[in-house]
């Protein structure tokens, strides 16, 4: 049976991290994925999506400018648009795989335990001093009458042809930028969620802005209301729920994703897991010595996020080779959905700031800069959390909220005051950043 140095187990950004730092030393490593080489994020997952939200900001932006220096808003050419995303990542999978193979081995096929220490796929077992699991994620499939017709983000991100109505179930990440893009393409889109509230884990202030957003472009929301059954009807769908029936072309299934376990047979090992992924201790190490896991795929508190898998990667690469015995430890980790507006957040949440006289937390809005102004973007705002006198929290909802929230980043995350902030750093005016000395 070959040994290899280390096995990867995936190829997706924390694996693929991990295989590009492995690449620059004289290791033996076998690459091991089950469907398209690179995962979730450069095929199906962020960046598909960030770029057809290219065209729809453009779109959208225009349409708000209406009456304000813009006569005719643009309109989006969904099949044009799709078939551009088609031509640049259709042969990305196959790319990534001939990179890999450069300094690597690599098998193409779903991996399986055979036992603590022994990996197969397509028929070949294989050993190796570390074997490292990054399968990430996959959509959950609500268990419904019906649930063969439920699609998920996968689909809708190579949809050629646009269904007229277009449903989701969730509200969280996927649904509302899904629903962001279809609906700026012309699709009536209703989102169903069984809670009050969108986007659980952001301020719900920031939440209700964007709500209130979607709602006034079109798109309708049904808060409460628990999904029951999927029935074709004579020419379209019946999404039966306890709020009654909606009728639609397409559903999406956006209830959230689960850790990719079941086809790695780990009832053969003693490697445990629980609902949220594979268990790990403060050196990514799993209940079995020689087998860790890292990216979506781990049970941990922290979001599943690609820098977050990455950060991952880079450190188990560092503790497996030597360059570091210290446990993993996070940095300030930066999170949007991207919607129309954005909403962003990282640090402390407002909504969690109990009545503490160590906090306060200010309102800035956005909208009285000419830099938002010239957008007619009456939306914008930040709320900046401080814990005394330090920031420690940062949200906003905005076109530009992400990078908003990024710009501020350095000062949560290094712990420096405003005076230390001024004192280093002056931002380019009128810009994204030039608002973070003044504010802090
Ligand atoms: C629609 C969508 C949009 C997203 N947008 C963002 C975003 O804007 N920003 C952000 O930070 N994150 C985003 N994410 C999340 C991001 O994609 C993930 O956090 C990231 O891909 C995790 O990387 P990973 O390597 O852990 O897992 P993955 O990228 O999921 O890779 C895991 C790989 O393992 C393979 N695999 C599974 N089981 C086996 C097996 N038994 N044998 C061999 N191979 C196997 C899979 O086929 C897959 O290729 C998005 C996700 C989705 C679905
Ligand atoms: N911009 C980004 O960074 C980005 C984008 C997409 C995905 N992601 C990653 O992918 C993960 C998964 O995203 P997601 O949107 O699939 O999950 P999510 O957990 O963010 O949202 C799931 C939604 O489904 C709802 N839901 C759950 N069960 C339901 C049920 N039975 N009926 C109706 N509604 C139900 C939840 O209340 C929630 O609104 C995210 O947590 C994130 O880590 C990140």
């Amino acid at each position: 049976m070959k040994h290899y140095d280390e096995i990867l187990i995936g190829s997706g950004p924390a694996a693929y991290k991990m295989s590009n730092l492995l690449a620059q030393t004289d290791h033996q490593v076998l690459v091991i994925e089950g469907f398209e080489f690179g995962g979730t994020c450069p095929n199906y997952g962020c960046e598909p999506k960030i770029f057809l939200e290219g065209a729809v900001r453009n779109v959208l932006q225009s349409q708000q400018l209406v009456g304000k220096g813009i006569s005719k808003p643009a309109t989006l050419d969904w099949q044009q648009l799709m078939q551009t995303k088609l031509e640049r990542f259709n042969p990305w999978p196959a790319e990534t795989k001939e990179n890999i193979a450069k300094t690597h081995d690599v098998e193409s096929g779903y991996a399986e335990f055979v036992d603590d220490h022994t990996v197969k796929v397509n028929g070949n077992s294989y050993q190796a001093d570390h074997i490292i699991i990054a399968t990430g994620q996959t959509p959950n499939i609500l268990n419904i009458p019906g649930k063969d017709e439920l699609h998920t983000s996968f689909d809708v991100l190579s949809l050629k042809k646009l269904p007229q109505k277009i449903t989701f179930i969730g509200a969280g990440f996927v649904s509302l930028e899904l629903a962001t893009l279809v609906a700026a393409a012309g699709a009536e889109v209703t989102v169903i969620m069984h809670s009050d509230r969108v986007l659980r884990g952001f301020p719900k202030e920031e939440s209700s802005v964007l709500v209130k957003a979607m709602q006034d472009r079109g798109i309708r929301f049904m808060f409460k209301t628990n999904t029951q059954s999927l029935l074709a009807g004579d020419d379209e769908l019946v999404l039966e729920t306890d709020q009654g029936s909606v009728k639609t072309n397409y559903v999406v299934d956006a209830t959230g994703r689960h850790p990719n376990i079941e086809r790695l047979h780990l009832e053969r090992t003693n490697i445990q897991y629980d609902r949220n992924g594979i268990l790990v201790d403060d050196h990514l190490k799993t209940t079995v010595d020689g087998v860790y896991a890292i990216g979506d795929v781990v049970s941990r508190h922290e979001p599943k996020l690609t820098p977050v898998a990455e950060f991952e990667g880079q450190y188990l690469f560092n503790y497996l080779t030597g360059n570091t015995q210290d446990t993993i430890k996070y940095p300030t980790i930066g999170r949007a959905a991207f919607t129309y507006p954005v909403v962003a957040m990282a640090g402390v949440n407002p909504d969690n700031v109990v009545d503490n006289h160590s906090y306060q937390i200010k309102k800035v809005p956005l909208k009285y800069g000419s830099l938002y102004a010239g957008q007619n973007d009456q939306l914008s705002h930040l709320t900046l959390v401080f814990k005394n006198q330090q920031l420690v929290g940062v949200s906003a909802v905005g076109e530009h909220a992400a990078d908003d929230v990024n710009n501020f980043l350095p000062v949560i995350g290094l712990k420096i005051t405003g005076k230390e902030y001024r004192q280093a750093v002056m931002a380019i005016y009128p810009a994204l950043a030039d608002k973070v000395g003044g504010e802090l």
